[in-house]
């Protein structure tokens, strides 16, 4: 068969190739495929450089560096004016040998003694002129020099007997002056008095060689034999100059023609071996804006997981606006990372102790600082990690226990009526004011309408979806919550240890908006977090390491997942937050629920009605309501077990049906008259309110 492959493009212009065979057997001709005068492209991007360096156009990290400069030179200012008194009585030790040393050189400089070494070859040589003209300058320079020695003595002489008479204390002033810094010159070169404040470790300048031999080890052949080859036969090329970014170096390089970024990413450990640094330092990445053949390699001075992070900003002041991006952790070049909470669902995962609940505990935080938010926080880890939400929370529980997840059932029970009375709200509005069906800010801030933000965190949520009795309700809860939650102003969020599809449901982990993924192990749990495909895409949460605590791959906000540290904010910290957060509540009027010490209502999305009924017997006419309420508890403890007959009594009320005194019969065969209700009214009730229903 003859070879039709078009020519590579390193082949000279015009080159013939041989061209498909018109008959089988027939001789190809070569015709050629380069055409020389085939005009180019042109120019298709231009990128203008900031004529402002980034930190001076930042706020947040110009204040960065500004504070890092202060804080440095406080730091020094503090640490040599401690040791000032110590400095001056060295400096003062030293000063006779620096007198000595003063006298020795000015004596040599007056006697020009630096071109004695002239002289003297001249002498050796027998060189007659030369000598004459060097023994003439050195005449002239004597002369001078002796002038300038002899006029700085006696002036010199005549301020000091000035200052004595006129300003003695000056004269003691001049005289310290001149002691220290004969002590200065005085100081041996190997062992000054004034040492540096901060000890500096200087790292490696990251350069071309550097970066080649790095990717050269990562054990590549593409790479490796391009590199070989001098690069350009390969298209592997610099793009343009290596650059301090931030903390650390960008190289901008093509590589060989097949090699994406994916291919370094994988390797990274290699390639910080390569580069002599921490794999914590080393950052390869695709260009978005670029080819899929360029990458961008960031190496930072330190690794991530040891480089301080600046405070995050919400620490001390500042109120949140859920439906704007509030900062939340930094990228490796520590500049400020954003996350609009609002119309996202979340999932978090990783391995056990890699901070998701550290995470899940800020993103709460940042609710609470919203003070029209709901904040519903679930801990069923037990450990009371989210405790410091407390004093803000709408729903909150720590524990793993029945009645732990019985409360959790019956607050997000409660969530799920709110997200049906929250669709039919959104419906009735006019398009003027809900133009998209979904909430607003300015819907959520109208107090009338009860769109305010619902925030939901769960902590080890595997344990609510595999629990034996109500697991499979949670999970529907909870899938519903995901996919319908968002438009509706309610944002669930899931953190698991155990990312597989049994802990986060696939219904959760298809639909969630924003995905963080610490650390895990292997590309199920990966791309389980991540959404399908971002393992092979690269976006690989398996490279990190143990160390990099709170280090996570951020999907969902802007157009490609990216590698974030998210701020530290440990518990009495979140404490100092949640108590100002519940400052700004009180003032809006918004703590309920648990901050005030209400649980939530048992008999939300139950059928009291249809139970009622249910336990009123078909030959019975009417019912005392305490005997109802102990019926009602037998057929479901978990609801009903406080229950009492003013319960039943209230619990009817709604439905029209109102109690009368019933005559009855008590345990003991006794005759009574108690309150009761009449079996017709509940009958007439069910049957008016499944009318409705169906008619709606
Ligand atoms: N953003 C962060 N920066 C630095 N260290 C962090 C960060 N977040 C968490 N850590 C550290 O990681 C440790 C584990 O955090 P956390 O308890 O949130 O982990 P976890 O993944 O929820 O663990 P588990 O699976 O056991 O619940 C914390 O003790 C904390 O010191």
């Amino acid at each position: 068969m003859t070879d039709t492959t078009v020519p590579a493009a390193t082949e000279a212009p015009g080159t013939p190739v041989p061209a498909v065979p018109e008959q089988p057997g027939t001789p190809s001709t070569p015709v050629p495929v380069d055409n020389p005068n085939l005009p180019g492209p042109g120019v298709v991007d231009e990128k203008r450089k900031p004529i402002m360096p980034p930190w001076l156009r930042d706020r947040a990290e110009f204040t960065a560096a500004a504070q890092h400069a202060a804080g440095r030179l406080g730091y020094a200012a503090a640490y040599h004016g401690l040791r000032l008194p110590w400095y001056g009585l060295q400096l003062a030790a030293m000063s006779p040998r620096g007198a000595c040393r003063f006298i020795a050189s000015a004596n040599r400089w007056v006697w020009d003694r630096e071109a004695a070494p002239l002289r003297d070859h001249a002498v050796r040589t027998e060189d007659v002129d030369e000598y004459l003209h060097l023994a003439r300058l050195r005449g002239n320079r004597v002369r001078l020099r002796g002038l300038v020695v002899a006029v700085a003595a006696v002036f010199g002489t005549g301020f000091a007997l000035w200052l004595y008479v006129m300003a003695p204390a000056f004269l003691w002033v001049f005289a310290a002056g001149a002691v220290l810094t004969c002590g200065y010159f005085g100081q041996q070169p190997d062992a000054p008095v004034i040492g540096p404040a901060v000890m500096r470790t200087e790292l490696q300048k990251l350069t071309g060689t550097i970066v080649l031999r790095g990717l050269d080890s990562i054990g590549n052949p593409r790479i490796s034999a391009a590199i070989k080859r001098g690069g350009d036969m390969d298209g592997m090329r610099f793009t343009s100059e290596i650059v301090r970014d931030g903390p650390g170096y960008r190289a901008d390089l093509d590589l060989p023609y097949g090699v994406t970024p994916d291919d370094i990413m994988e390797k990274r450990e290699a390639l910080a071996s390569g580069l002599r640094r921490k794999v914590g330092c080393v950052w390869p990445s695709g260009d978005p804006d670029e080819h899929e053949g360029r990458l961008v390699l960031w190496v930072g001075d330190r690794p991530m997981n040891e480089t301080s992070k600046p405070a995050w900003p919400l620490l001390k002041d500042g109120q949140v606006d859920l439906f704007k991006p509030v900062v939340f952790g930094n990228d490796q070049r520590m500049r400020w990372v954003e996350v609009t909470l609002m119309f996202a669902s979340v999932v978090i995962g990783s391995i056990p102790r890699m901070g998701k609940t550290f995470l899940l505990r800020l993103l709460l935080l940042i609710a609470a600082l919203d003070p029209r938010s709901w904040i519903l926080a679930f801990d069923l880890k037990g450990t009371g990690d989210l405790g410091p939400l407390e004093p803000v929370a709408h729903r909150y529980r720590s524990g793993e226990e029945d009645d732990d997840i019985e409360y959790i059932l019956h607050a997000l029970r409660e969530v799920k009526e709110e997200l049906r009375r929250r669709a039919k709200v959104i419906r009735s509005l006019p398009r003027s004011r809900c133009p998209e069906s979904k909430v607003t800010p300015a819907l959520a801030s109208d107090k009338s309408l009860g769109l305010h933000p619902i925030v939901i965190g769960i902590d080890e949520c595997q344990v609510l979806f595999e629990h034996d009795k109500h697991g499979a309700e949670l999970e529907s809860i909870c899938t519903d919550i995901t996919k319908r939650g968002p438009a509706l102003g309610i944002v669930g969020m899931y953190a698991t240890q155990r990312p597989d599809a049994k802990s986060l449901p696939t219904g959760i982990s298809a639909n969630a908006v924003l995905r963080f993924c610490l650390k895990v192990m292997n590309h199920t749990a990966n791309d389980l977090v991540l959404g399908t495909g971002m393992y092979k895409s690269g976006i690989r949460a398996t490279m990190f390491s143990r160390r990099d605590l709170g280090i996570c791959w951020m999907g969902g906000e802007g157009d490609d997942p990216r590698i974030v540290a998210s701020a530290f904010v440990d518990a009495p910290k979140a404490e100092q937050v949640a108590a100002r957060a519940r400052k700004m509540r009180e003032e809006y009027g918004n703590i309920t629920g648990h901050a005030i010490g209400e649980g939530p209502a048992k008999t939300v999305g139950m059928d009291v009605l249809g139970d009622v009924l249910a336990v009123m017997g078909a030959d019975e006419k009417a019912v005392w309501c305490e005997r109802i309420a102990d019926r009602l508890a037998e057929l479901r403890p978990d609801v009903y077990a406080d229950w009492k007959g003013e319960n039943v009594t209230a619990a009817v009320k709604p439905w029209g049906i109102n109690s009368g005194q019933v005559w009855g019969t008590t345990d003991e065969g006794e005759g009574a008259n108690r309150r009761g209700i009449k079996r017709a009214d509940v009958v007439a009730a069910v049957t008016r309110r499944e009318a409705d229903r169906l008619a709606s």
